[in-house]
């Protein structure tokens, strides 16, 4: 029997309640552990020679398989926040298997920000130990958690990322070999950008980089 992860699990999708005191709080990126944000600058991506500038504009263009335009206008992006907001008005245009698919996608987009951020992100991530990471949010409680008190103590939330967050986290202790520095694509149907299905990533970005049209004027 294939053994699937605690996120993967439907009786998992149930709110869980967090101390805030007691955790690693992900929420402005400024911030100590804000690098683990998907809206975090610095951690640079490249798919099929294609680079992306945040993990947020690649999850964003995920959506979009079918709509190389629309991907192309995201990823074209330079605040990650403008990407999230350039997908908006086409969300429900989103692959139809959006909402089944779109954790999987997430855990694969913060495995290429892994691979492609070793040190730098390896680092951040092991430096939160073994305690639990959750994204503090204000208005989703499915990828976070949010603040339910008024002494803002207390987050709940299914906390998705933060779960992927630490789901990766123990795959990358035990990580003698390096074998998460190549990332196969998802298995899922049109797994696309720009019209190419994505290809294996590995760690090494090369420096013939095919730059985002929005760049090249
Ligand atoms: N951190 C953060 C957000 N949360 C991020 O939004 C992404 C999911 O977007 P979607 O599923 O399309 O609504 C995911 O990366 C989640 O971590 N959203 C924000 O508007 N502001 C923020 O500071």
């Amino acid at each position: 029997m294939i053994s699937r992860s605690s996120v993967d699990r439907p009786e998992n999708s149930q709110l869980r309640t967090y101390v805030r005191s007691e955790v690693v709080v992900v929420y402005k990126t400024k911030e100590a552990f804000g690098g683990l944000s998907n809206m975090a600058a610095g951690y640079p991506l490249q798919i099929n020679g294609v680079r992306i500038l945040t993990t947020e504009a690649l999850y964003q263009a995920c959506r979009f398989p079918h709509m190389p335009d629309v991907q192309r206008e995201i990823i074209g992006q330079h605040s990650p926040m403008t990407a999230k907001m350039k997908s908006k008005p086409h969300r429900k245009n989103s692959r139809p298997d959006w909402d089944e698919v779109r954790h999987k996608v997430m855990r694969w987009c913060l495995r290429v920000k892994l691979a492609q951020n070793y040190e730098e992100f390896g680092r951040l991530l092991l430096a939160t130990r073994s305690q639990p990471i959750v994204e503090q949010s204000r208005k989703d409680d499915y990828w976070g958690a949010k603040l339910v008190d008024d002494a803002g103590d207390i987050l709940v939330g299914q906390n998705v990322l933060g779960r992927l967050l630490m789901e990766l986290r123990e795959k990358l202790k035990d990580d003698t070999e390096g074998v998460l520095k190549t990332v196969p694509p998802l298995g899922i149907s049109d797994f696309m950008l720009l019209g190419k299905p994505i290809e294996t990533v590995t760690a090494n970005l090369s420096r013939d980089v095919q730059k985002p049209q929005s760049d090249m004027f």
